[in-house]
């Protein structure tokens, strides 16, 4: 679906290297490494929003359509919910859908600011797949959150992905364990200027976590 061939990027001192890989329709990858890598460079130069945006094969369109996912939820805190989904383009029946598909239905009228951390982050969820994204981002998705509600949104999340079969998703964490409940796939990045160290089948790995200790120790992976 997607050939993945980023030269690198820098801010004044290079962050990534060359990055070439393939995202394929489904694929649901795991993106980790050691803080400050660049995890969120790399998931920012793949949505194309420090400059133009990766050509992909998708059926009827060369883009794709990226669903992101961010750190912060974004959403506009002076529109309430069905407000924000509109502006995307969604219609008045598919707002409620995508709002009840997150478990906020009920909520279209609310502001932002009156959610919790995880009902925002959960209505930016709706925003994303308010767009039908062929890619979904997300970044730290359960970062902040108390374990019973990441242990929610994981489930939602991997109902959605149910939902969505074709929908490739890229997810980072700094939690080896999301990536054997969440992923098909892992990639790690590191190094300097960070490259992907790995990027490989989660399915054919027996132990996704010793693998992430082991990467970890290392200082590059020739
Ligand atoms: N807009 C920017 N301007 C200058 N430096 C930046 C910018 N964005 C990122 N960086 C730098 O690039 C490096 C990688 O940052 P990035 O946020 O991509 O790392 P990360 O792996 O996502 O980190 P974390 O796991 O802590 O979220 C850091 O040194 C950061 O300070």
């Amino acid at each position: 679906m997607l050939e993945l061939r980023i030269e690198g990027r820098s801010f004044g001192l290079p962050v990534l290297g060359e990055i070439f890989t393939t995202i394929c329709q489904g694929d649901r990858i795991c993106l980790l490494g050691p803080s400050g890598i660049g995890k969120t460079t790399l998931l920012n130069a793949i949505a194309g929003l420090d400059g133009a945006m990766p050509d992909a094969a998708v059926p009827g369109r060369n883009k794709m359509r990226v669903g992101y996912l961010f750190q912060e939820h974004r959403l506009l805190p002076w529109r309430t919910l069905r407000q924000n989904l509109a502006i995307v383009g969604a219609g008045d029946a598919d707002i409620e859908r995508l709002l009840a598909s997150v478990g906020l239905a009920g909520y279209a009228d609310h502001l932002p600011d009156q959610l919790s951390l995880g009902m925002a982050r959960r209505a930016a969820l709706a925003r994303c797949l308010a767009i039908q994204p062929d890619l979904l981002l997300l970044d730290e998705p359960f970062a902040s959150l108390d374990p019973v509600r990441a242990t929610e949104l994981k489930q939602l999340i991997l109902d959605l992905l149910g939902r969505y079969p074709t929908m490739a998703m890229i997810c980072v964490t700094h939690d080896a364990r999301d990536a054997t409940e969440l992923a098909n796939r892992l990639w790690y990045l590191d190094g300097q200027p960070a490259c992907l160290q790995w990027d490989g089948t989660i399915a054919a790995q027996s132990g996704v976590e010793s693998l992430v200790q082991r990467l970890r120790t290392l200082d590059q992976v020739v």
